[in-house]
């Protein structure tokens, strides 16, 4: 039975288009969103806006969201681990934990919490990256290798990563940057078909989404996901979801 708990193969189920057809949310669903609850950014200051973390998961889930994503670090983005293990506890969707993981510690922490998947920068970890992807998935979690640029999806491809993401934005610029879907166009190609391919960031209409679809199978979206007010947040998701505004 598959487990769809694990974002890798949620992603590929989606794909392969053989989710419920009884269900009347999977019925629509087109596209393999991973939602965001990003409660702070750099260049946007505070998204939250008062709103609960655990109402945004379940706008998410109702939305057809194919995995849930949460920035812990304290720092640049406001996280909160307790914030995360509460997402991991109240959803079956899978969780992706977002963070500037540089040890073994934090990735056993990750998966204790009950977490899916866990982000591994390339640009971290450099040599060390296959390391950090093997020592994850001993830990039963699948990884999701960032790359930005030619250089780190070679160091990518020599780790067992089940799935690679574009980011859009240079995280050296934490985040200043808006991020250009066109590094997505620039960089697809060159990742073997048998990875999963997730477009990451800066991601902000149904135009930029179906530009990084033609080349990827998954998009992770936050910051305009968030930006929408409460009351339309719902709609909005599901539009990227089906791929048309209503
Ligand atoms: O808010 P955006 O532009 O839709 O981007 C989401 C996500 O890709 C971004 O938050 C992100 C990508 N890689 C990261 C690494 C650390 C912190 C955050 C990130």
């Amino acid at each position: 039975m598959i487990n769809f708990k694990r974002q890798a193969n949620a992603i590929k189920n989606f794909k392969e288009n053989k989710h419920d057809k009884n269900d009347p949310v999977n019925k629509i669903n087109k596209n393999a969103i991973i939602a965001e609850i990003k409660v702070h950014s750099p260049k946007y200051g505070d998204l939250l806006k008062n709103r609960k973390e655990l109402d945004i998961l379940k706008i998410y889930e109702e939305a057809g969201a194919v995995g849930i994503s949460y920035i812990t670090d304290k720092q640049h983005f406001n996280g909160n681990f307790k914030v995360f293990e509460e997402i991991c506890k109240n959803t079956e969707l899978p969780v992706l934990r977002k963070d500037f993981i540089t040890t073994k510690d934090e990735i056993e922490k990750t998966a204790e919490a009950g977490a899916s998947t866990v982000l591994i920068i390339s640009r971290l970890l450099k040599e060390e990256t296959a390391e950090f992807v093997d020592f994850a998935m001993s830990c039963g979690l699948d990884t999701l290798v960032e790359v930005h640029n030619k250089e780190e999806i070679e160091v990518a491809k020599d780790t067992k990563t089940s799935m690679i993401g574009i980011n859009n934005r240079d995280i050296r610029k934490l985040e200043l940057d808006d991020g250009t879907v066109s590094l997505t166009e620039k960089l697809a190609n060159l990742i073997p078909k048998d990875r999963i391919i997730i477009s990451e960031s800066g991601i902000a209409n149904l135009n930029d989404l179906n530009t990084v679809l033609k080349y990827t199978d998954a998009a992770l979206i936050g910051t305009s996901f968030m930006k929408t007010n409460f009351e339309t947040q719902k709609e909005f998701v599901k539009s990227f979801v089906r791929g048309k505004y209503e």
